[in-house]
């Protein structure tokens, strides 16, 4: 591209070389200095003379790059002594001093040097050690060019940067630089300072600086940029201009003689974020890798990079600071400044050429610290390994899951996490999600597809994590899900074993299971069988019918159906109708008249023959219902259990506790539903007879039980409910010997139909009988299941439904 020639008419501004900004493209710019102030006829010859092009860059050309082999071509010139850079190429566009040279590529600091004029435009060659001339229009800026090469016009010569007479010009002899090494020197500390533009390399040789003297030096320019081939160029940048500035003009005065410091405070400076003291110190010669031995062996890059101090990172890394230096825990400045989320610090480590560790990576540790910029420049680089495992087998994913960085999560997943990976006991995350209980993570997760029913070495579930860790959120979303609430792990847990019972969790999968039991229950219904259509025989008001939906148990038949209490051997039951209470209403004791009221016949139910709402259920008085020796009426409403069950019962077949009884229709609260009828029996006898499976004691003091084993009514089915939906109470009708109450069962809440029915049978019972089973209740707060009886203290002994407490109104 053509230099543009200024007109001359004004000065031209001579910008400063940082104001070429030198990562971005640039507009082709010129750069005569020509002074506004020369005299025409000097002007016309100057235009006439080939003047540089040293501030131009020309696009990129792919043969000239292959050609240099993507390394620095600028050659300097040392007395005649030639030396080829061949550092590292960041930019691609290229350079050069005046026409009558080749196009170069050239590493940043040739390009600082090209842009301040350094390289002469007769040969071609950079000027920035031994001896050359120096042209000085200005002040601010020399022009360098070999005695040799000045531009030659009417015999005259003149400078062939700017025309300017070289007779104006100075020798300049500047200290020769190690530049002879067949390895190519260490990246100069990218120093400059305003007035004399020196070239790295004479600026640390001005400083007493060479490349001997800074330790880590044997490593190259390239190994420098070592990011890969897929990486786009770094472009390293340090501190602002003012800052080196000031430190340089420190440098100056402080110069240093000898060695002042020890590599300790290196790291500490670096740890404090002090630029200019770790500045004089690498001048100084202090080692940039030292390691801190009282500090897990960490280098002042870790320290730095740990503070988030980029312009430190950068003149450590200049100095010949290893990128990549592990410190006993293995980690390396990069993860410093990961963890840290310090975003430039990290972009600079990288774009210089930090790479990651195997094992526990940077992208492990940003996931785990949740910083989010971090993990998402990590995976722009493409370098990273979205999947990598640790020692543990843990992905960024199971650790952004763990730590429920859910953004991340989502990051992830949208770059293409792969959410199956196992660690090394074969939890996926899912299980990690289920651990930490972090529900929103749970659920992308499965929208992901994650796997639910995936179980890990010890067979458990993400489900059985979720219960064991009490998560009840993950619980619920997971049954929400179909996770199988039965499914054993290898210890034959199912996940309601793993957690404690009074936990939500456990409440949670009870309800579940049941809930599933009731949907078998509804769906085999179906196929349910009749094995009878009345278990009474038509002895009762309505039929009980009697089915099974479960197996091939016929009909219970080891029994005599019986509508009321009977007796085996004479009880002597006082039957006096002289000895009875009896009203003397003359209605059906509904009236205002009606003076059950004031009796013991006391009548407690309503209209529909419910108990009334104040009725006490959990000390309930005795009923006595109106009898024979009253004035009412038989239809009278204090006679409800007299008439015997109304309601429309079953008996079914349960999946584990043998016979049961339901509901066929719904029963409202207080409602009257069975009598516990069987063979009145001594406890003489009781204690005679060898099962006790069926015995009711009729009062407190055992005296007489009821034994539903060989003569009952459907009540001898009914299995014991931790959370019952029936209650006793003792009721007299035809006679009120307080020795023989009826049992009479009434609904403690509203039943639905199809609901099993049952009453608590106490803990005596279960005291004696978990020995032997375990309650199957179901219910949430089931005290005799097999984890709870663990604490319950077993007794040997024989067992009695009880009754309430023995309490007269
Ligand atoms: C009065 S019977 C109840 C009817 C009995 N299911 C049957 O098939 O004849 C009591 C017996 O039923 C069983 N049973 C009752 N409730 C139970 C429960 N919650 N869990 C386990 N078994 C139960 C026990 O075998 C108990 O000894």
């Amino acid at each position: 591209a053509p230099a543009q020639v200024a007109d001359g008419k004004e000065r031209t501004q001579i910008s400063s070389p940082e104001s070429v900004n030198l990562n971005k493209p640039q507009e082709p710019t010129s750069d005569l200095c020509l002074s506004a102030d020369v005299p025409g006829s000097v002007m016309e010859e100057a235009q006439e003379l080939p003047l540089c092009s040293c501030r131009m860059e020309t696009p990129k050309s792919r043969e000239i790059l292959t050609l240099a082999d993507r390394k620095c071509m600028a050659t300097e010139s040392v007395d005649g002594q030639l030396t080829r850079c061949q550092g590292a190429i960041l930019k691609h566009e290229m350079m050069r001093p005046s026409n009558s040279v080749q196009l170069l590529v050239l590493c940043e600091d040739h390009r600082n040097g090209m842009v301040k004029h350094q390289c002469c435009p007769g040969c071609g060659f950079f000027c920035r050690a031994g001896t050359f001339m120096e042209c000085q229009p200005d002040l601010s800026i020399s022009h360098r060019f070999h005695r040799a090469c000045a531009s030659v016009l009417k015999g005259q010569s003149f400078c062939p940067h700017c025309g300017e007479e070289a007779g104006k010009a100075k020798e300049v002899t500047i200290a020769k630089a190690d530049t002879t090494s067949t390895v190519p020197p260490v990246p100069a500390l990218a120093l400059e300072h305003g007035g004399r533009a020196d070239s790295s390399l004479s600026a640390r040789s001005a400083h007493g600086l060479d490349t001997a003297a800074v330790p880590g030096s044997s490593r190259s320019p390239t190994t420098l940029v070592g990011l890969g081939t897929t990486v786009p160029p770094p472009v390293l940048q340090g501190p602002p201009r003012e800052t080196l500035e000031s430190i340089l003009v420190a440098l100056d005065t402080e110069k240093p003689k000898k060695l002042r410091f020890h590599p300790k405070q290196l790291y500490l400076s670096a740890k404090q974020g002090e630029l200019k003291k770790v500045l004089l110190m690498l001048v100084d010669g202090i080692d940039p890798n030292f390691k801190m031995d009282s500090q897990n062996k960490r280098t002042p890059l870790h320290a730095a990079a740990e503070g988030g101090y980029k312009d430190i990172c950068h003149m450590l890394v200049q100095a010949g600071a290893n990128l990549d230096m592990c410190d006993e825990d293995q980690r390396t400045p990069l993860m410093e400044a990961c963890e840290n989320n310090y975003m430039e610090t990290v972009q600079y480590l990288l774009r210089a050429g930090a790479s990651d560790v195997e094992g526990f990576t940077c992208l492990h540790l940003a996931a785990k610290s949740g910083h989010y910029n971090i993990v998402e420049h990590l995976l722009s680089t493409g370098l990273i390994n979205i999947n990598c495992q640790d020692d543990g087998g843990w992905t960024a994913m199971i650790w952004a899951t763990e730590y429920k960085h859910v953004d991340q999560v989502n990051l992830l997943l949208c770059k293409g996490a792969d959410i199956s990976i196992r660690d090394k006991e074969e939890n996926i995350c899912l299980h990690w999600a289920a651990f930490s209980g972090s529900v929103e993570i749970a659920e992308l997760l499965l929208n992901a597809r994650c796997d639910l029913q995936a179980v890990n070495i010890h067979g458990d579930s993400p489900l059985h994590i979720a219960a064991r860790e009490n998560r009840l959120e993950c619980v619920t979303l997971f049954l929400t899900r179909g996770a199988d609430v039965f499914l054993k792990n290898r210890e034959g847990e199912t996940p309601p074993d793993c957690c404690s019972h009074n936990s939500k969790a456990w409440a949670a999968l009870q309800a579940n299971t049941r809930e599933r039991d009731d949907k078998n229950t509804r769906l085999s219904r179906v196929e349910e069988k009749v094995l009878q259509s009345d278990v009474a025989l038509g002895q009762e008001s309505v039929p009980l019918p009697c089915v099974n939906s479960v197996d091939s148990e016929p009909h219970p038949d080891d029994y005599k159906y019986i509508p009321e209490n009977c007796v085996t051997s004479p009880m002597n039951i006082d039957r006096n109708i002289t000895h009875l209470q009896y009203c003397v209403c003359k209605e059906d004791c509904s009236t205002s008249i009606c003076m059950c009221g004031q009796l013991s016949l006391r009548c407690w139910y309503d209209k529909r023959g419910c108990l009334l709402p104040e009725f006490c259920r959990e000390e309930p008085p005795l009923i006595f219902e109106c009898n024979h020796a009253c004035s009412c009426w038989r239809t009278c409403k204090n006679r409800v259990v007299q008439n015997g069950i109304r309601t429309r019962l079953q008996v079914f077949r349960t999946s584990k506790k043998g016979w049961g009884v339901r509901a066929v229709q719904d029963i409202p609260q207080g409602t009257f539903v069975c009598e516990y009828v069987g063979e009145i029996i001594s406890e003489a006898e009781a204690e005679m007879r060898q099962n006790d499976t069926y015995l009711f004691s009729l009062d407190d003091k055992d005296l007489y039980c009821i034994d539903a084993r060989f003569y009952g009514n459907i009540s001898r089915f009914l299995n014991h409910m931790c959370e019952p939906n029936l209650f006793a109470c003792r009721v007299f009708t035809k006679h009120q010997d307080l020795r023989f109450p009826h049992i009479a069962f009434f609904a403690s809440e509203n039943i639905k139909a199809g609901e099993e029915l049952g009453f608590n049978y106490g803990d005596h019972f279960w005291e004696v009988k978990s020995k032997l089973f375990s309650c199957d209740c179901g219910s949430s707060k089931c005290k005799y299941s097999s984890a709870a009886m663990a604490s319950l203290q077993c007794l040997n002994g024989r067992v009695r439904h009880l009754p309430p407490q023995l309490i007269i109104n």
